[in-house]
């Protein structure tokens, strides 16, 4: 069973109040979807709108819904998940905010998910328990379930000690987690936090030594359990995405997709959740200053910023959009022509078949988190790149990073490093091009998303408890 905050579908209720499912934003769902239908399993979660326990008919899944009401939405999810935890693991890049009230709704929604997963839950059954969201869910359930199986994994970065140790719950939170028989991070660093945190916050023996990637992992030892704590770098249905990007059609769309933005030599895209972490301020300042400074030529050069809207009641989110939709109009009205921008910007969601056409015809992908736990649409991109075209800009500070080191990588805070990897993948000679990205696909189709969840669920079968 996988138990996640979002369903993998989102419920849209129509003005007619007609009830269409579309699916939902974000990673997660991308990388389990594939993952849960290739077994057999339900998914517990929650459809996105209040008070809704619809249970929505989607082939080869079974879903149970675990309804929110507005309240529990504003102070569980837009509040302590979005409000507090999002900002404080991604190293305070917005300032978290600590609420007694939002905790106190956070604990319940976690007893909630934990009673509806121990509900329908198998005697035995192997349970999967995903992300910031839940994290109590582990030692809630074992509470309730102690015959299960809990794995748990962070799709977003664990931060340093000194960050963490903000949190007033942050004992709650480490021995919440501590419920399951494994916990997974994307990254080593992650992992080694936690083992410390263990440690000094719950006052258990843990291991010290460095955790590897799918090996080495630590342990915690926990009222005579051991629970196992290791590194998962997550991935991507990497043989469906090259196999959908080599298609007729999206060949046809990523040409006509060119022709539309005027036939310019240089295609600039960047793909994102419209989220502060994810830097797109960043790639538009040094976009706007290799303009000014005459390094890019904006009658043969296009940005493309596809942004799916996200969190759109949270403070933070709502003056980053405004600021990126004042810098998108900045960079046009300086540099664009009647009929041509330089940057076009959509802020609504994409059809899955029209983003890997974007993928497809994008000549340099900008990827510039100021921090992500992993990223999938680095490697998104490059699962499209059969044609071995290309080149892709990353942010040192995505778990992406540690593992496309042929991208083209700089620091988000260092404006002129930006700026130097922008130009330099704008202007790579193409063999030096198709070697980096040989290099980056047979990394990612190695490592696909079939291989994350059989490396998490082969460590937690394994785990001796
Ligand atoms: O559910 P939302 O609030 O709309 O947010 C969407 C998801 O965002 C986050 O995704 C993360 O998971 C990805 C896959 O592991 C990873 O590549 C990315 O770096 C993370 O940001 C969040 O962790 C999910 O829970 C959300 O569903
Ligand atoms: N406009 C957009 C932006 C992202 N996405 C998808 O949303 C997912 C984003 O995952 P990610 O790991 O890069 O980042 P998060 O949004 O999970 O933080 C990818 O699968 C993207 O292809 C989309 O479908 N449309």
């Amino acid at each position: 069973m996988v138990v996640a905050n979002r369903l993998p579908v989102d419920k849209e209720v129509l003005p007619d109040d007609e009830v269409r499912w579309k699916r939902s934003p974000g990673g997660l769902v991308t990388a389990l979807e594939p993952v849960l239908r290739s077994h057999t399993g339900a998914w517990v979660g929650w459809s996105g709108v209040p008070d809704s326990q619809d249970d929505p008919d989607i082939d080869g899944l079974e879903i149970r819904a675990v309804p929110l009401s507005s309240t529990e939405i504003a102070e569980y999810y837009e509040g302590f998940s979005n409000g507090t935890l999002w900002p404080l693991y991604h190293d305070v890049i917005a300032k978290p905010q600590y609420h007694r009230e939002w905790w106190n709704t956070y604990v319940a929604v976690n007893e909630r998910f934990a009673k509806a997963t121990a509900d329908v839950a198998g005697h035995g059954a192997l349970v999967w328990v995903q992300d910031y969201q839940l994290q109590l869910v582990p030692k809630m359930l074992r509470e309730l379930r102690p015959d299960l199986k809990i794995g748990f994994f962070l799709h977003i970065p664990f931060p340093p000690v000194e960050l963490f140790m903000q949190l007033p719950w942050r004992a709650e939170i480490v021995n919440g987690l501590l419920g399951a028989d494994l916990i997974g991070f994307h990254l080593p660093e992650g992992a080694e936090n936690f083992l410390y945190l263990a440690n000094r916050l719950g006052g258990h023996h843990a291991s010290r030594r460095s955790v590897g990637v799918r090996s080495r992992f630590g342990s915690v030892e926990v009222d005579g359990r051991t629970v196992t704590v290791g590194a998962f770098p997550i991935s991507i249905a990497a043989g469906e995405i090259d196999a959908a990007s080599k298609t007729r059609e999206i060949r046809r769309r990523a040409r006509e997709i060119r022709k539309e933005l005027g036939s310019p030599s240089t295609i600039l895209l960047g793909v994102d959740r419209l989220d502060y972490t994810k830097g797109i301020d960043v790639r538009l300042k040094a976009f706007l200053e290799l303009l000014e400074e005459q390094r890019l030529d904006p009658h043969e050069t296009v940005l493309v910023q596809l942004a799916t809207p996200s969190r759109e009641r949270v403070e933070s989110y709502v003056a980053m959009r405004s600021e990126i939709e004042q810098l998108v109009g900045h960079i046009n009205g300086t540099f664009a022509e009647v009929g041509q921008p330089v940057v076009q910007y959509l802020n609504r969601p994409i059809p899955r078949d029209e983003l890997l056409a974007f993928f497809v015809a994008a000549d340099v992908m900008l990827v510039t988190p100021l921090r992500d736990g992993m990223n999938l649409v680095a490697k998104e991109y490059v699962g499209c790149r059969s044609d071995l075209g290309g080149a892709l800009v990353l942010s040192e500070f995505t778990g992406a990073a540690a593992e496309l080191k042929q991208a083209y990588q700089a620091n988000p805070y260092d404006m002129e490093g930006v700026k130097d990897a922008i130009e330099a993948a704008v202007k790579q000679p193409a063999e030096d091009g198709r070697v980096r990205m040989r290099a980056m696909r047979r990394q990612v189709l190695t490592h696909d998303v079939e291989r994350w969840a059989k490396s998490f669920l082969d460590a937690l079968k394994d785990t001796a408890n």
